[in-house]
């Protein structure tokens, strides 16, 4: 494997607490990895160790195979932080410009800016932009010394839903040109429909590594609904095989399963009084959420 990052039996404490626990990774290069957790789970933490801007109590942390302080290392990465900063005295295009100037092989401004959806705002200053606005100017900057590695610490929060998809496009073609893009997001879609591995974090710790579609196999599988006839009792249902949960709105029943192809060939062969029957897969979030509850139930 062509790594990208290397993380190696990583711990971080802050006052004795321990925010990231003895965490082993390796993310290969030309992947986008999404890194998802609830909130206190440890993913900032670990995007700055990868960084170099915070130090692991213990552990080794590499990047592109050197150390995330080196010089070298430092010009082939960008990031995208939570907070943007803006500088109050510049304009858009003059703050790209400023980081442009801090790399060896920058991209053009107009790709940035296009890249960016902010070629209407080159000339307002940056401190004018709106929330979505400044998150885009952000990507700009990241994406400025054209990157190996770009950081995206949840990109899109506060973008319209335009915004969003020329946002997961840009993403897509940068992996496509070989590119490392990892991100945290809260947005479990966003997960589901860029990332080409997730790993989950709780409490400092991996619970969950895979394709998207692994992780949600894994957990809550998929569900079908249907209208029930007045014969249908949720015990009759739930006493089926493979039910893990029935739940009703109305008439209308919904049974989660990690094998549909098997309750449904059930449902019909028990002759349930069933209409508008439904079999769809369930959601990352739903994943999400079964892995965090799973790993509390332990
Ligand atoms: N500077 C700090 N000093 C003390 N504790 C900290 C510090 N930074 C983070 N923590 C604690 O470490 C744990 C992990 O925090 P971290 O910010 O990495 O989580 P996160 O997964 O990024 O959360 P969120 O989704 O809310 O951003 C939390 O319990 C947090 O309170």
């Amino acid at each position: 494997m062509n790594v990208a990052i290397e993380l190696e039996r990583v711990t971080k404490i802050y006052k004795g607490k321990k925010a990231v626990d003895d965490l082993s990774l390796k993310v290969e290069r030309g992947t986008v990895f999404a890194l998802l957790g609830p909130n206190g789970a440890g993913k900032t933490t670990t995007i700055s160790m990868i960084l170099g801007m915070k130090q692991p109590t213990s552990g080794t942390v590499k990047l592109l195979g050197g150390d995330p302080k080196d010089i070298q290392v430092r010009d082939r990465i960008g990031a995208m932080l939570q907070d943007v900063n803006v500088i109050d005295s510049l304009k858009v295009a003059e703050t790209i410009n400023l980081f442009r100037s801090y790399y060896t092989k920058p991209q053009s401004l107009e790709q940035l800016l296009r890249i960016s959806g902010l070629e209407n705002e080159k000339d307002k200053m940056a401190s004018s932009l709106s929330g979505g606005q400044q998150r885009r100017l952000g990507f700009a900057l990241a994406a400025a010394g054209d990157p190996d590695i770009i950081f995206l610490d949840e990109p899109t929060v506060g973008m319209d839903v335009t915004s969003r998809q020329l946002f997961w496009e840009t993403i897509r073609a940068m992996a496509d040109k070989g590119r490392t893009v990892v991100l945290t997001t809260h947005y479990l879609e966003e997960a589901d429909s860029l990332a080409d591995r997730v790993v989950v974090i709780n409490e400092g710790k991996i619970i969950a590594d895979g394709t998207p579609s692994q992780i949600k196999a894994e957990t809550t599988g998929r569900v079908i609904s249907f209208t029930a006839g007045a014969s249908v009792t949720t015990d009759s249902l739930s006493a089926l095989p493979g039910v893990k949960k029935v739940e009703w709105n109305g008439h209308r029943a919904t049974l989660h399963s990690a094998d549909t192809d098997r309750l449904i060939t059930l449902l019909i062969e028990r002759r349930y009084e069933m209409r508008d029957i439904e079999i769809q897969s369930g959601g990352l979030d739903d994943a999400f959420q079964a892995l965090i509850q799973q790993k509390g139930d332990q």
